[in-house]
């Protein structure tokens, strides 16, 4: 499973991380889109790069395929799995903006500047059913988009293109967005405060901090991971600095992140976290660390050509 979360540091600067949760990687890596590269859209809904575009994903016959990315004028998005629900057009739309499902991400970060111009765009696009290959079929997914104002949430499903506002900024697996947005009215008794109870004749005290977060699931199932990431990230104070704000990503995240045997898939492999990846719009730099190297590695876009021609695996 994954978990996606976007804040701001309050200096018009934008966050956005996301756990990737499976049973093994896909040989990701970052990649970096510069403005000069020359991309092969299917249907032409990407017919240049405006923007420098940094992430995770793997390049597939010279494209990039990302996960989750973040561009020079400070948009990011992430995918995560949305089997289930998910529904693309099987063939492309006359009149329709055409996005092929692997370039979604592509799309967002190379052609948008802010989450109100991808809302707009985004009421004349059909997501289409056209795999780069038949090797790597689409995959079924729901996205979160976000600046250093807000996030969204876009799901195409067989009845065609949904945006919602994300105010809680978290996004993760099935079932739909509204729904774990209503099941967050289950835990409204919530909250980080330290008060005892009266029973009867007896004042009783916490037997520590914590004792208002109990009813928080600590599951691993993608209803408990979106009320668990919404809890800890609605409750994280303001932060300023970029050292705060990447450590403030990484430790929401691992509030999330899966740990190896605990939770298996349909086909009895387990699932765990991957890789934790941050787009920081103040640096420019993509931050990930992996499952078995914890340490936090970085990438800056500006140290990548971001106007040259050719795809940067970094
Ligand atoms: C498996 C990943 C999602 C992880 C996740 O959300 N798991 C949830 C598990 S569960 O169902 O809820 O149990 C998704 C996110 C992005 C996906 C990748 C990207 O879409 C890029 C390409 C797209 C190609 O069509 C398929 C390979 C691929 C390389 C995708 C493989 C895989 O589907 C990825 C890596």
């Amino acid at each position: 499973m994954c978990t996606g979360i976007r804040f701001s540091d309050g200096s018009n600067n934008l966050y956005l991380a996301r756990n990737l949760d499976w049973t093994t990687g896909y040989g990701e890596r970052v990649v970096v889109t510069p403005t000069g590269y020359s991309p092969k859209s299917p249907f032409g809904a990407v017919p240049s790069i405006r923007h420098a575009t940094i992430g995770m994903g793997i390049v597939v016959d010279d494209t990039p395929l990302y996960f989750d990315c973040g561009n020079d004028a400070g948009l990011a998005v992430a995918g995560l799995n949305f089997p289930g629900y998910a529904s693309y057009a099987p063939e492309p739309v006359d009149g329709a903006t055409n996005v092929a499902a692997f370039e979604f991400p592509l799309w967002v970060a190379s052609q948008f500047s802010s989450v109100d111009e991808v809302e707009e765009a985004l009421e004349s696009v059909t997501i289409v059913d056209k795999p780069i290959n038949d090797q790597l079929p689409s995959s079924l997914l729901h996205w979160i988009i976000g600046d250093a104002t807000r996030a969204i949430v876009v799901e195409h499903t067989p009845d065609g293109m949904h945006v919602f506002h994300d105010d809680v900024d978290v996004l993760t697996n099935q079932p739909g967005f509204t729904w774990h947005h209503e099941n967050l009215r289950n835990y409204l008794n919530t909250s980080p405060d330290f008060q005892g109870a009266r029973f009867g004749t007896a004042d009783l005290a916490p037997f520590g901090s914590g004792s208002h977060m109990r009813g928080i699931p600590g599951d691993y199932y993608s209803p408990s991971r979106f009320v668990r990431a919404a809890y800890v990230h609605g409750h994280y104070p303001a932060k300023s600095s970029e050292a705060e704000n990447v450590s403030r990503a990484f430790h929401t995240l691992q509030q999330v992140a899966m740990v190896d045997g605990s939770a298996a898939m349909d086909t009895g492999e387990f699932e765990k976290t991957i890789y934790t990846g941050l787009f920081s719009s103040r640096t420019m730099t993509y931050y990930w660390n992996s499952y078995d190297d914890p340490a936090i590695r970085s990438v800056a876009l500006d140290k990548h050509s971001p106007d040259g021609t050719e795809l940067v695996v970094a």
